[in-house]
């Protein structure tokens, strides 16, 4: 792993803004409470704690209500277990120094699960022990409407001229209708707020917790999906922008989990289309890197490729005549892919008239998944090709520069992995950077290894989530092996640490 300051504005990050303005592509307004965990995970790992995000959030929450003007007689902050109501105590931990402040924990403290949340909810705990702000844990109804026909009391009572509900009860991470006592709670409160809509506020963290009817969304980061108020707010709470541009172990989190009780296949299977008279080695370790993942690898190929394929137990074979995969093995291997999840073409497919021709009919004919290497990027007749949703592309510089100009018009909806120092990885609506990886990974094979490592995740997972986390794991093998022996690896070893580098992050 490169560390980020060796990219002040190098030819790649020109590469890469070149890229984004070329596929107009800016930053996304929406996202999703899963893209929202990628971000949370990426700004973790570059740099940006969950802890120091949470702060923040609660600290731009806060600012909002000090922006209301209104001199609230009595806080209330209904906080859940999850970190919406970690941002709750933060929140708390600021009024409490000018307000009466009184925080609500909904559901048993055990079941607050992130160090960010606990730390927030001890210094609550310490705050209550020295008097700064009450609190009390509500674990069912009847505590619930106990405490909210206080609350109703308080209302009635005229003196008591504003008081001020804090939702931090849930945010993104809401799954489902909503549960008790939540429910009864967001009920409830949306009667008070009918009876006294003038002497009651309420602010939502985030996101409302279900019809929650707040006065105002102070939303954090991004604007969800969810978010139905009409009344919000976006706040900023320091991410950069380039995080979101980054591949890290976040993305890990778009693959599909892999099936507990799978039986054989169902974990993927992979046809690596390859090799040629000349070249036996390419295919192999794209095969021999998918077999690490997927369940069943078979590589079609030609004879004295096989030889080379028998050494490996762990590999199917499957033989083709002649020395060159050519125009005339074309059915019988469109016929042979519908098997198999993702097919893996090009490793050492070797540049000739007859592969050429076969190449065309083979990628014009298919409607599976093709991630597309090496010299099949060369053999390709672009001028009338169709770059389907289904292909994903690997080229490095120069092979870049075969399909550098096609990639704004309409009707390009292929994935790209450009790789280089910094791979950019991208489709016509995303892209992406990869920094995993060193200068060792220049040996021979690598790429290789990457069209096989995407092969095996693309087989039971979208295009463009593959190709972003193939290219990571492909690199972070790269830094694993750089760790013990520097720069002085080869793609055997690649291999070898395949496993522990696909345990450590997706185990
Ligand atoms: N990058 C960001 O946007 C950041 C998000 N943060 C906060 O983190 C929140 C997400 O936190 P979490 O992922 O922990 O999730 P939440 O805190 O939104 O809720 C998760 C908890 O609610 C429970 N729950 C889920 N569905 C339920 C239902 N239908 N009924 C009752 N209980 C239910 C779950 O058991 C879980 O414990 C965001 O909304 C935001 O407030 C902040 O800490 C700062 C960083
Ligand atoms: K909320």
């Amino acid at each position: 792993m490169k560390d980020i300051k060796c990219f002040q504005k190098t030819g790649n990050i020109l590469k890469f803004e070149e890229l984004r303005a070329k596929l107009k592509i800016n930053d996304k307004n929406d996202v999703s409470p899963l893209e929202i965990k990628v971000i949370d995970e990426n700004s973790e790992q570059y740099g940006i704690s969950k802890e120091t995000l949470m702060e923040n959030a609660g600290r731009a929450v806060y600012e909002e209500i000090v922006n209301l003007n209104v001199d609230f007689s009595k806080t209330y902050l209904f906080c859940g277990t999850g970190n919406n109501g970690g941002d709750g105590f933060v929140i708390a931990r600021h009024l409490a120094n000018n307000f009466a402040t009184f925080v609500v924990l909904i559901g048993n403290e055990r079941k607050i699960k992130t160090s960010e949340t606990q730390r927030n909810f001890n210094t609550v705990k310490n705050m209550e022990f020295f008097g700064n702000l009450d609190y009390a844990n509500i674990l069912d109804d009847e505590r619930a409407v106990e405490l909210l026909k206080t609350i109703e009391k308080e209302l009635e009572n005229k003196q008591n001229d504003h008081i001020l509900i804090i939702d931090a009860m849930l945010g993104t991470g809401i799954t489902g209708i909503l549960k008790n006592p939540y429910s009864t709670i967001v009920d409830y409160l949306n009667v008070l707020k009918s009876k006294y809509s003038k002497k009651l506020k309420m602010v939502s963290v985030d996101i409302q917790t279900g019809n929650l009817n707040a006065d105002l969304e102070v939303i954090l980061h991004k604007r969800k999906f969810e978010n139905k108020n009409k009344n919000f707010v976006v706040k900023d709470i320091g991410i950069p922008k380039y995080i979101e541009n980054m591949v890290g172990k976040g993305d890990f989190y778009l693959l599909n989990e892999r099936k507990q009780n799978s039986h054989k296949g169902q974990n993927g299977n992979v046809l690596v289309i390859g090799g040629s008279k000349e070249y036996h080695g390419a295919p192999v370790f794209s095969a021999l890197a998918a077999s690490k993942f997927a369940d069943i690898v078979t590589v079609a190929s030609v004879s004295n490729v096989m030889n080379t394929v028998s050494n490996y137990p762990e590999l199917m074979p499957y033989e083709l005549t002649g020395d060159y995969i050519v125009q005339n093995h074309v059915d019988e291997l469109l016929e042979l892919s519908k098997n198999y999840d993702c097919v893996v073409l090009g490793s050492g497919i070797s540049v000739n008239s007859d592969t050429k021709e076969f190449v065309n009919s083979y990628l014009n004919e298919t409607n599976g998944k093709v991630v597309i290497d090496a010299d099949a990027i060369k053999l390709i007749d672009y001028s009338n090709f169709k770059f389907k949703n289904n292909f994903i592309f690997t080229p490095h510089k120069k092979e870049f520069e075969y399909i550098e100009n096609y990639i704004e018009s309409s009707g390009f909806k292929s994935t790209v992995v450009l790789k280089g120092s910094l791979d950019i990885i991208f489709n016509s609506n995303n892209i992406k950077m990869n920094i995993t990886g060193n200068q060792g990974m220049t040996v021979g094979g690598t790429g290789d290894i990457l069209c096989g490592i995407i092969g095996a995740i693309y087989a039971c997972n979208d295009a463009f989530p593959s190709a972003c986390c193939g290219t990571y794991i492909n690199g972070y093998c790269g830094d694993l092996l750089e760790k013990e022996y520097g720069y002085y690896y080869n793609s055997t070893d690649i291999i070898k640490i395949l496993p522990k580098a696909l345990k450590e992050l997706l185990y």
